[in-house]
This record gives structure tokens, C-alpha cells and sequence, in this order.
């Protein structure tokens, strides 16, 4: 299997991706809330780039939907939820279209949507996506939606686990970048918040900014087995699982 590991939105053009698996991620904290609204039973996911068009959305879901993202880490004033995973428990969105517009994240997704499938991944489901990977058996560019166009860590290590446990059971060619995120999860897996701690700028700002639960709820492993998909402007789970 060939695997291309992009370092940042930025990285992103329609030759790389096209005919491709791509995998989004975002472990803090757009993709980890949206594994864990489909997990807790969110009828589906709408991102969006701007604030602007996630209100418009909104206005004609109305009695359906959540407005929920965050500018600078903070709540957008006037929606319902900012961007922490742990507000995305059942009670807040069992059944409800979650309609989201992050820094990072969503506008990471919207950059793939030429891809063949988009898949959705954090730490919380890596297993799942490389599983569902290893299934597919097809050329997978794994996209670090990094922070603010540039490498962020906590996307690079959850990259580096799902290439990781994909190289444990099939044969893969890979880029540069591929090879060193897998290097840098496997000598870091046993103490990953403290190798954030050291390495990662945005985890220390979310830490300041007093999201210190959102950092080791992001940071578990495989506590979901479910494969999130973007398709025409939803992002739903697959297969029922
Ligand atoms: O809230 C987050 O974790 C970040 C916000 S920022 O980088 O501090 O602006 O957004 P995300 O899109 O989840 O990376
Ligand atoms: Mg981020």
C-alpha cells in the first residue's frame, strides 16, 4: 500500500489527492469532537470554513441543529458549543446535525473533498480508520490539518499510530515524512501527553486557555471503533459501525 503523510493543510492540491483514501486529522480538537459526536449518536456532521456560512446552515436546520466551533480556542459567541469533545456526550447530541466551523479542522476537510473517500481520524478511533485502511487496500494520502497552516504534533503522532499499526500487518511504501511520524509515535506511545508537552506548541495554549481535560480525553487511544466519512457536505459513519 503507498501512503503519503501531508504536514499541513497547506500541503493539500487536487493532483495528490485525486483518486486517493485521504484521511483527515485533527486529534485537537475538531476530529476528536467529531469521533466523539458520531459516537454519542449525532445524526451527522456539517463543517464548514466560515462563521458565515455555519450560521446560514443553521437558520435552515433549525429545530434540528447545533452550532458549535471556536475561533483562537474559544467558543464563537452565540453558538451552542465551542470546540471541546467532552460537551459532545449524548444528551447534548443524540439525533441532532452538528454544524461546525473550526480553525483548522473543518477547513482541512473542505481542502480534501476531491478525494476518493475522506476519512476522519483521531487518537479516540485510529484503529478503525487503520483497519478500515488496510480494507480498502488503495493509494491514502493522511492529511495533519496541522494549526494555522503549519506541522502541529498532536496530528503528527496520531499520523504516525495509524501508519504504525497499518506497517504491522501489510507492506507499505511511504514518504519521508510517513517514515519520521511513525518513528516519532513508536519511540513516544508509552507517555504521549508528556512527549506534547515538550514538543507541541497548541497543546501548551490549550493547556493555558484551561483545556487541560480536553488534552487527556484527546489523547486516549482506540476508545472508539467507528469510521467517520465526509461526503457531500456530511460526515456520517460508515457501515453502521
Ligand atoms: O480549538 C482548537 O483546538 C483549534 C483552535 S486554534 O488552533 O487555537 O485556533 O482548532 P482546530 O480546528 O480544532 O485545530
Ligand atoms: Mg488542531
Amino acid at each position: 500500500m503507498n501512503i503519503t503523510v501531508l504536514a499541513s493543510v497547506k500541503d493539500v492540491n487536487e493532483k495528490i489527492i485525486l483518486n486517493k483514501n485521504v484521511v483527515v486529522i485533527d486529534v485537537l480538537r475538531a476530529t476528536s469532537v467529531i469521533v466523539t459526536a458520531l459516537a454519542n449518536r449525532a445524526r451527522q456532521i456539517m463543517p464548514f470554513e466560515s462563521i458565515e456560512e455555519a450560521k446560514e446552515h443553521y437558520k435552515a436546520n433549525e429545530l434540528l441543529a447545533i452550532l458549535c466551533g471556536e475561533r483562537s480556542a474559544k467558543i464563537v459567541e452565540g453558538f451552542h458549543f465551542g470546540n471541546s469533545p467532552l460537551d459532545f456526550i449524548e444528551d447534548n447530541v443524540s439525533n441532532k446535525i452538528i454544524i461546525q466551523t473550526t480553525s483548522n479542522g473543518t477547513r482541512t476537510i473542505k481542502a480534501c473533498e476531491k478525494g476518493r473517500r475522506i476519512y476522519i481520524a483521531a487518537l479516540i478511533n485510529a484503529k478503525a480508520i487503520a483497519d478500515q485502511l488496510i480494507k480498502d487496500n488503495m493509494g491514502t494520502v493522511i492529511v495533519c490539518s496541522g494549526t494555522n497552516d503549519q506541522y502541529s504534533m498532536d496530528d503528527a503522532i496520531c499520523a504516525g499510530m495509524i501508519v504504525s499499526l497499518i506497517e504491522n500487518k501489510v507492506k507499505i511504501s511511504m514518504n519521508d515524512l510517513g517514515w519520521a511520524v511513525k518513528e516519532i509515535y513508536e519511540h513516544n506511545k508509552g507517555d504521549l501527553y508528556s512527549f506534547l508537552a515538550k514538543t507541541c506548541s497548541h497543546f501548551n495554549l490549550l493547556k493555558q486557555n484551561g483545556f487541560e481535560e480536553d488534552l487527556h480525553y484527546c489523547l486516549q487511544t482506540n476508545i472508539y471503533d467507528i469510521v467517520p466519512v465526509y461526503h457531500e457536505g456530511n460526515i456520517r459513519i460508515i457501515d453502521g459501525k
